[in-house]
């Protein structure tokens, strides 16, 4: 699926898509803001939803917002590389828009639930690095959920609910932060980051890069 980029020494390498999952309100929207920040060469994946906007929330930037009727035709038409039904409503990922940075040599960020990184797994293992992200306790989960004053009381009961069923898959992850103090959980999400990009299999251009200076050292 994904062709080559070039790492930042050069090397041509494979395009990563680089998971998040986590509980509503363990941070992984925080995450990947500074995620897309930071690191060079990433790509936020937009994924299209049924679910209502947010205050704050930008239309085509955290999220298309689409009506059920558009979603379904979104999936009817093979557009979507996956998606899932979470708190009652249709979240997918636009396959374009992924196609297109893997082919311009970018990795991409992927905001979605175990549901849908367990497609992407499904259609492209090799170049799938997933992450789940905990919350130190449910106290810290329920604090957080309300210091982001987005949803109702209502919301937050059922998100606070819904955290152990989500929290049940973590074993299907690669890796695991727990995201006490945000800083300390970037500075973990970018090391995996960093480390999965310099992984030998995704690494293409090695073989001619190490072949060149065989050549120097022969020459
Ligand atoms: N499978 C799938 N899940 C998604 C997608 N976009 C968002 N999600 C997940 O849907 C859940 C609810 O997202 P949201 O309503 O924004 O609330 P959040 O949990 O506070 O981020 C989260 O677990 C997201 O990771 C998508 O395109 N596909
Ligand atoms: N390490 C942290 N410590 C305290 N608050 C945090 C931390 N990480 C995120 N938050 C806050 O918790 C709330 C939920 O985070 P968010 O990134 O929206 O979670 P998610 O996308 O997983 O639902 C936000 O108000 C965010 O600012």
């Amino acid at each position: 699926m994904t062709t080559g980029g070039h790492g930042t020494d050069g090397v041509e390498r494979r395009g990563l898509m680089f998971v998040l999952s986590s509980p509503s309100g363990a941070g992984k929207t925080t995450l990947s803001r500074m995620l897309i920040d930071r690191m060079p060469g990433l790509k936020m994946s937009v994924s299209a939803t049924t679910r209502a906007m947010r205050p704050g929330e930008v239309n085509g930037k955290d999220y298309t917002f689409v009506d059920k009727a558009t979603f379904d035709a979104m999936v009817k038409a093979d557009e979507l590389l996956e998606w899932a039904t979470v708190f009652d409503n249709s979240y997918g990922t636009p396959r374009g828009p992924v196609d297109a940075a893997l082919s311009a040599g970018q990795d991409v960020l992927f905001d979605i639930d175990w549901q849908g990184t367990q497609q992407l797994k499904q259609k492209a293992r090799a170049d799938v690095v997933s992450v789940f992200i905990l919350p130190p306790s449910a106290a810290d989960l329920e604090k957080r959920l309300h210091s982001r004053a987005q949803d109702s009381d209502e919301v937050i009961r059922k998100r606070m609910s819904r955290a152990s069923d989500e929290m049940s898959h973590w074993a299907e992850y690669d890796y695991i932060v727990i995201n006490h103090a945000v800083d300390e959980a970037f500075a973990e999400v970018q090391s995996i980051l960093k480390a999965e990009r310099l992984k030998r299999e995704r690494r293409i251009g090695l073989v001619g890069f190490v072949r060149s200076l065989q050549g120097q050292l022969q020459g």
